[in-house]
């Protein structure tokens, strides 16, 4: 059993700070969905979490130890951290083989080389994420969602306890949306614990377990899927008029903007 815990978290870039006090909990099997409007902070949180950023106030705790105290090999071989996809296209000199291999580098040596078993298991996930065929191209030359789904294959060849997934799903086509829904899910099922942001809370509403919500004014608030993502507090934090309702068959919660609200609505 892996846990993350945030104690009183609080970050400033210059003076102004982004957000205040926040307590965070992630246990191994858990799903924890981070929400907010952008540029509250999100990211920002989730690199204090992967001890990129150091916050101004408050300790992160990766199994009871201060994360600041933790070597950078000991934390890569507990979190893997999977930023967002950027939509500038920064040239890569590697093969998307090569790339998803980087994920082995917390269990080689300095300068070794992937083994065999490495490559191999590196070519089965590339193959269960359909990038088989693109292994041997350039990272550069492939489709932004082929590289977002990389991304996700280096994480899992880091055989972490821990994945903090900034936005997964940003570059992908609601099919592979799904997928990766899917993925985090059985990653949970299988003991991981996972963060991610989304700006859709219907991700959250499917994946139905820890859900956050951080809104412009600083507020966090945090629990159980059913007692967070309701329509008072998303209407809140997304300062919309947001209706979360329930389909009548599967009983499914999704969160909608009913079209006389959206005909009403001013820009
Ligand atoms: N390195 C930095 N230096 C100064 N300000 C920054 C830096 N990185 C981000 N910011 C600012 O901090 C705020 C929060 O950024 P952050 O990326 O954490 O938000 P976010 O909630 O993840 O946004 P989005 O949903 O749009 O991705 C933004 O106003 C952003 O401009």
């Amino acid at each position: 059993m892996t846990t993350l815990i945030a104690k009183e978290l609080s970050f400033a870039y210059q003076k102004t700070p982004l957000f205040n006090q926040i307590n965070f909990e992630l246990h191994s099997g858990q799903i924890h969905c981070i929400l907010g409007p952008n540029g509250v902070g999100k990211s920002t949180l989730l690199n204090c979490l992967a001890g990129v950023y150091q916050p101004t106030h408050g300790a992160v705790m990766l199994d009871d130890h201060p994360l600041t105290k933790v070597t950078p090999a000991a934390r890569a071989r507990k979190i893997a951290y999977v930023p967002q996809m950027s939509s500038e296209r920064t040239p890569v000199a590697f093969s998307l083989r090569d790339y998803v291999l980087l994920g082995r580098a917390p269990y080689l040596g300095l300068l070794a080389a992937p083994r065999q078993s490495d490559i191999e298991q590196a070519n089965k996930l590339l193959k269960r994420f359909g990038l088989a065929d693109r292994a041997d191209n350039s990272y550069s030359a492939v489709s932004g969602g082929q590289q977002q789904l990389a991304s996700i294959v280096r994480a899992l060849l880091q055989e972490p306890a821990l994945i903090i997934f900034d936005e997964p799903t940003s570059a992908l086509d609601v099919a592979n949306q799904v997928r990766v829904l899917q993925l985090i899910r059985q990653l949970a099922h299988d003991g991981y614990g996972i963060v991610l942001t989304t700006h859709d809370p219907n991700q959250a509403l499917l994946l139905n377990d820890q859900v956050s919500t951080l809104a412009q004014d600083g507020q966090w608030h945090s629990g159980a899927a059913a007692e967070i993502l309701t329509s008072e507090n998303l209407s809140q934090v997304y300062q919309l008029p947001l209706q979360v309702v329930e389909l009548p068959e599967s009983h499914q919660k999704t969160c909608i903007v009913d079209s006389t609200t959206f005909r009403n609505l001013e820009t």
